[in-house]
């Protein structure tokens, strides 16, 4: 039977990547619009870090040892993965896939390796990118979040430098300078998105 409702073909759902250097506030923006667009499901990543205190297995990431991961990558399970600071982090595939086709939106929180290779796979994805308001302030968030290392802040620090410099290959930069504004900036681009002529 023929669908002849106007816009039934924009029945796939869209898939959204969002990235920044570590502290710039990704999780909080993802938490604050849960609830607030009932279409939009976080991709829950697989990774090699030990859990933070409060992180949930299954809900925050899945923590994998490092030989779990690779069998992982190994059988095809990632649709991205990347070595960040020491650990591996990648995105579970057949999540994606099912979200997507199911009619949903998805939204993936990965840092920049990843993004440029979810990129190569979706080209038709939107990319989102998450800026500080300085680098100062930048710092700040890290070290007052408490959860790393003197020497681990200084890592991520100096991958967030490199991070920004592949801003380019995103559609949208945000700054994160007050929580609810870049997270209605981010509402607006989803809103924008579903509105666009596709081919
Ligand atoms: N707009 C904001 N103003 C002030 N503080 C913020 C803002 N957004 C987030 N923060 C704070 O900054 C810290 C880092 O935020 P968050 O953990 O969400 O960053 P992230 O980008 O997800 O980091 P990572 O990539 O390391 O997981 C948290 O303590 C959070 O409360
Ligand atoms: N390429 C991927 N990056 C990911 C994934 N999940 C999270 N991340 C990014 O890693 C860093 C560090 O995260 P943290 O939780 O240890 O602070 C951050 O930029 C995340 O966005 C993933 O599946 N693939």
């Amino acid at each position: 039977m023929t669908n002849n409702k106007l816009g039934s073909n924009m029945a796939k759902g869209l898939l959204f990547v969002l990235s920044g250097p570590s502290g710039v506030g990704k999780g909080t923006v993802c938490t604050a619009l849960r609830g607030k667009l009932p279409k939009l499901v976080y991709s829950v990543s697989a990774t090699t870090r030990s859990p933070r205190a409060g992180e949930v297995d299954g809900v925050n990431y899945f923590f994998k040892t490092r030989e779990q991961f690779l069998d992982m990558m190994q059988n095809d399970e990632l649709l991205e993965h990347a070595e960040y600071v020491g650990n591996y982090y990648g995105t579970p595939r057949d999540f994606v896939e099912k979200t997507l086709q199911s009619g949903n939106d998805i939204i993936l929180e990965i840092e920049v390796q990843g993004a440029l290779q979810v990129k190569e796979k979706f080209p038709e994805g939107v990319f989102i990118f998450l800026l500080p308001p300085s680098l100062d302030e930048l710092k700040d968030r890290i070290v007052g979040r408490g959860t790393e290392s003197k020497a681990t802040i200084d890592h991520r620090m100096s991958v967030a430098v490199d991070e920004i410099g592949l801003m380019k290959h995103y559609d949208y930069a945000v700054v994160n300078d007050e929580i609810d504004c870049a997270c209605k900036r981010i509402e607006s681009i989803i809103v924008a998105e579903h509105c666009k002529v596709r081919q």
